[in-house]
């Protein structure tokens, strides 16, 4: 698969153009999920049905959205949310929704991620929405992905940070224990992970999360990916493999926006 650079402008523009505001010295990192958000707005159409992600960038993006409806610049929107958090969100802005059962068809699916491989495979699921997203973005027909700079990594894995795996809560230690075996060649270490005080992390759909540590690179996603799946009582995993369609990346240096080809 090969790679497209296609735009690069710089994010302090980017940012003041949509803000209204003089360029600042520094840019955080809300800031710069928020300039790769009004970026992904701008793929928006009028007529659309869009897939609302979840998280913290994803969040900016439906903000714009609904700013965009009030303003009368789109219309006739339906919103396809991915959460329970993303559904109250868009609900509160006057975003119209529905969901896959009435519109299994998607125009264009905007939402974050944890990680971004030079393929353009991501990790998601630190919101612990994994199962939602993927099910709306593999409906879709455009999935543009919005992250800010730190999420890009040379293999998935690659920033520390653990990889989700949703699962019935039923035996939840012993599925823990068949995910870490999987992975024995990684150094996996699986670790479920809790809401506060002990208390296990509960996705939208009663099922937990157990986060995968791994100190190795993995092989073939692909085929990880079918071998966790195989599992009785997993969900879904985190890895969005070959999903998504267009990465928008707003880093110092501004936005650079990968196409898959
Ligand atoms: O379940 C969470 C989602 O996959 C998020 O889209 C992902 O974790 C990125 O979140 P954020 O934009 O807050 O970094």
């Amino acid at each position: 698969m090969a790679i497209a650079w296609s735009e690069k402008t710089s994010s302090m523009e980017a940012l003041s153009l949509s803000l209204s505001l003089p360029p600042p010295v520094i840019l955080t990192q809300d800031e710069l999920k928020k300039i790769a958000a009004y970026k992904a707005a701008e793929f928006v159409e009028s007529g659309m049905v869009l897939g609302l992600g979840t998280g913290s960038t994803a969040k900016h993006a439906v903000d714009r959205i609904g700013e965009l409806l009030r303003q009368g610049k789109l219309n006739n929107i339906i919103g396809i949310p991915t959460s329970k958090q993303t559904q109250e969100q868009a609900t509160s802005l006057g975003i119209p929704l529905s969901d896959l059962d009435s519109h299994p068809t998607i125009d264009l699916a905007i939402d974050g991620a944890d990680e971004v491989d030079p393929h353009l495979n991501l990790v998601k699921g630190r919101a612990g929405s994994l199962l939602r997203e993927k099910m709306v973005e593999g409906a879709c027909k455009k999935f543009v992905c919005i992250v800010d700079e730190s999420k890009l990594v040379k293999h998935l894995g690659g920033s520390g940070l653990a990889l989700p795996i949703e699962v019935v809560p039923f035996c939840w230690k012993f599925n823990a224990g068949k995910l870490r075996n999987l992975f024995q060649d990684s150094g996996c270490v699986a670790k479920l992970r809790n809401e506060c005080k002990g208390r296990p992390f509960v996705t939208d759909n009663g099922n937990y999360i157990v986060e995968l540590y791994l100190k190795r690179e993995i092989g073939d996603l692909q085929v990880a990916g079918d071998a966790i799946l195989r599992i009785a009582g997993v969900v879904e995993h985190g890895m969005f493999l070959d999903m998504a369609t267009t990465v928008i990346v707003a880093g110092e240096l501004g936005i650079t926006i990968k196409n898959k080809q």
